[in-house]
């Protein structure tokens, strides 16, 4: 059987006293989003930033294809990442931003300007970063991680900061791309926009895993998906067995 696209493993981040993630374990399938959905602090970023080698787990594994994301070959190529586009120089522009990134990973000026299409940034492409609304940032996020053309996307909250279109055309978006085959982790402690675009849902609490099923599967037994989301997060009972 092939390696699932994302495959966590009794993953746990302590630091210092704080257990910021404790014994993770879940994955995500091919053609499918799944929704990573948890309040502030529960340790979303976290465990995508242990996925993506940006940070080294105290326990357990973190794979990508069955491999951690810094033994890949070409990393960049199989995963699109959307964690924050912090490291932008603010003075540089969108289009600039983009052909940096892309020759750091052989990618060509041509794949630039389908990126800046594709994320409705074209129109911008050649405004200073430092001028840019939350909003058009998160798009040039979702243009820098899309730049490979990867298999799998790992986004972190990326609608923050979107406006209702935006909110609409994400969703639009990440649906196509699963439809053709490929992977989306998502992580967002906005439950109606998770419910509209996952098929799957992995819910975190204070550092734990309290439920993982489809979206169906979690909606059963009448419950509308907002009773889980707070049962799971406010007593941890198990609902679903
Ligand atoms: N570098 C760090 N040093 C110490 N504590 C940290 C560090 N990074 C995260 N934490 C703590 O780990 C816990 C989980 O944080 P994390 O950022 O993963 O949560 P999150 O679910 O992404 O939250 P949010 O939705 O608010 O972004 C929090 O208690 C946070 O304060």
């Amino acid at each position: 059987m092939s390696a699932a696209p994302i495959e966590i493993t009794g993953l746990a981040k302590r630091f210092g006293s704080v257990d910021a993630v404790a014994d993770a374990t879940f994955s995500a399938a091919p053609a499918r989003v799944t929704g990573f959905l948890g309040p502030n602090g529960a340790g979303k970023s976290t465990t995508l930033r242990m996925l993506l080698g940006l940070i080294r787990p105290s326990e357990g594994t973190a794979l990508i294809l069955g491999k951690r994301y810094q033994e890949h070959r070409r990393p960049a190529r199989l995963v699109g990442a959307v964690l924050d586009i912090a490291g932008a120089h603010p003075t540089t522009t969108a289009r600039q931003h983009l052909r940096t990134y892309g020759a750091l990973s052989g990618v060509s000026s041509k794949r630039v300007d389908e990126v800046l299409d594709e994320t409705g940034t074209a129109e911008y492409a050649d405004r200073r970063i430092s001028t840019f609304s939350t909003g058009m940032r998160q798009r040039l996020s979702l243009a820098t991680a899309l730049l490979g053309d990867p298999e799998i996307l790992v986004l972190d909250e990326p609608s923050n900061g979107l406006d209702p279109a935006g909110i609409v055309w994400l969703r639009t978006f990440l649906r196509a791309f699963a439809a053709s085959g490929r992977t989306v982790l998502l992580s967002s402690h906005a439950l109606g926009e998770v419910e509209q675009t996952a098929d799957d849902m992995v819910l975190i609490d204070r550092g734990r895993v309290t439920r993982t099923g489809s979206l169906c599967e979690l909606r059963s037994k009448g419950q509308s998906l907002e009773d889980v989301f707070l049962r799971a997060t406010h007593e941890g009972a198990p609902l679903c067995n």
